[in-house]
């Protein structure tokens, strides 16, 4: 049994966002989100019925959701705000009624020494603002620092860690090329377009922040280390157009104020001459990157995938329900990764965990979850061996605290460490909780 202490400040916490756990997606006064429109159209939500429009009922529960994150012994708790409960036509008047929630969120969580760490942009855009271009409209990045600052000047000093954006490249890849996820669009001339207003309204908030912000604020990135299948030339060029693309697209601007020059030879005509001035802006100095890691790609050329870069199934390997490689050595390749290519940033695990089957309902009040618990240990255990060679990541936001709806895979994938009945909103601690428990009360990865 080998034991790897943690930093003595180590955060140890659990990620959500609010369009999967809350519910209520309209109640008291709250504009209605693109998620909203994507869930009720059959046409474009994958599992069909699976709506936001109750998930874990977190808003009507989020008392006793506290206690229960108290009760495991979290230190900290990411969440995201929804734009539209704040802003319901996404600029101008403020619906102090959406506003209250959060603000009552921040209290509960400071009342049981839990930590908040909010999250401006998780996914969910007002429609009102979709509905004049949305992230396609280059006013959006203003509407995101206007946003921004609503919240900077209600709940900062109780909030100290705020992220922008969440997974831009998700927002980007999901939303605007391969219309998987809200607002459902297939179009590589827009894609470009999304991402790079993402990243401006991520430096607009930024700027907002240091207006009046005494704290922190970062950006959050999934990062999804890709591993050349060969030393073949074609493989490498396929890594390196994979790594540009979902790794480089966001961190190289935030950062380096430039895009990896893979990006033009991927979209070509669809890339656009970017204003230099963007980049003075995109590239704000932040306090911390937030990694969100889950798996690896093994990566080859193949040209029956976008890029002309495929994935070598890793069929040796245990997967989760999501189909996802478990992987933990690519979380320490990518901690180190990070710190080689961007610096010494602090850097915190916003999101890391694993979707395996649950039974629907917990009987006996027990779940019994032994991959997770075994996927967790191993991640921890990564995460102590990248901080052992020199990565300065300072907390770990463990996805998620209850299980909640995975987007377009709906309700089936369950995240949680906490598992949820769907039909009676019971909420039962699995196995992995306690684990978990065990790991924030040592501070101590356990192997
Ligand atoms: O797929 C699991 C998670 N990945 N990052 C963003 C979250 O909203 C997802 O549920
Ligand atoms: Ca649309």
């Amino acid at each position: 049994m080998t034991q790897t202490p943690f930093p003595d400040d180590f955060l140890w916490g659990c990620a959500t966002a609010a369009y999967q756990i809350e519910g209520s997606p309209l109640a008291d006064g709250a504009g209605a989100s693109i998620w909203q429109r994507f869930s009720h159209d059959p046409r474009l939500m994958a599992a069909k019925g699976d709506t936001g429009d109750v998930a874990c009922d977190h808003y009507n529960r989020m008392a006793d959701d506290v206690a229960l994150m108290k009760e495991l012994g979290l230190q900290a708790y990411r969440f995201s705000v929804a734009w539209g409960r704040v802003l319901p036509e996404g600029t101008g008047r403020v619906n102090q009624a959406g506003l209250g929630f959060y603000e009552r969120l921040v209290d509960t969580l400071l009342a049981n020494d839990i930590e908040p760490l909010c999250t401006l942009y998780h996914w969910d855009m007002p429609v009102a603002l979709d509905d004049r271009g949305g992230w396609l409209n280059r006013d959006s990045a203003d509407w995101f620092a206007d946003y921004g600052r609503v919240l900077f000047d209600r709940l900062d000093g109780r909030v100290k860690k705020w992220v922008t954006l969440n997974e831009p490249w998700v927002v980007t890849d999901g939303g605007y090329l391969h219309g998987a996820l809200a607002p459902g669009h297939r179009n590589m001339f827009e894609a470009p377009i999304a991402s790079h207003n993402l990243m401006r309204a991520h430096g607009a908030a930024v700027k907002a922040y240091r207006e009046t912000g005494k704290h922190e604020i970062g950006l959050v990135v999934n990062l999804e280390p890709k591993y050349a299948a060969s030393d073949s030339p074609e493989d490498q060029a396929a890594q390196r157009r994979a790594e540009a693309y979902m790794n480089r697209q966001y961190l190289e601007p935030a950062i380096h104020g430039r895009y990896p020059p893979e990006l033009k030879e991927i979209f070509g005509e669809a890339w656009p001459d970017w204003p230099a001035e963007d980049f003075a802006l995109i590239q704000q100095p932040i306090d911390f990157i937030g990694v969100n890691y889950y798996t690896r790609n093994v990566t080859r050329a193949d040209d029956s995938w976008p890029l002309n870069a495929g994935p070598v199934p890793q069929t040796q390997a245990t997967h989760t329900t999501t189909g996802w490689e478990v992987f933990p050595q690519g979380l320490t390749d990518v901690l180190l990764w990070v710190k080689e290519n961007y610096g010494d940033l602090p850097l915190y695990i916003t999101e890391n965990g694993a979707a395996f089957y649950d039974p629907p309902n917990a009987e006996g009040g027990r779940v019994d979850d032994p991959l997770r618990v075994d996927y967790l240990r191993k991640h921890i255990a990564a995460i102590g061996s990248a901080i052992e060679q020199g990565a300065d990541v300072r907390g770990y936001m463990l996805w998620s605290f209850l299980d909640n709806l995975e987007w377009s895979l709906g309700y089936s994938k369950r995240f949680g460490i906490v598992h949820v009945n769907f039909e009676t909103q019971a909420r039962t601690p699995k196995n992995s909780a306690r684990l978990y428990s065990q790991v924030i009360a040592t501070n101590a990865a356990t192997l």
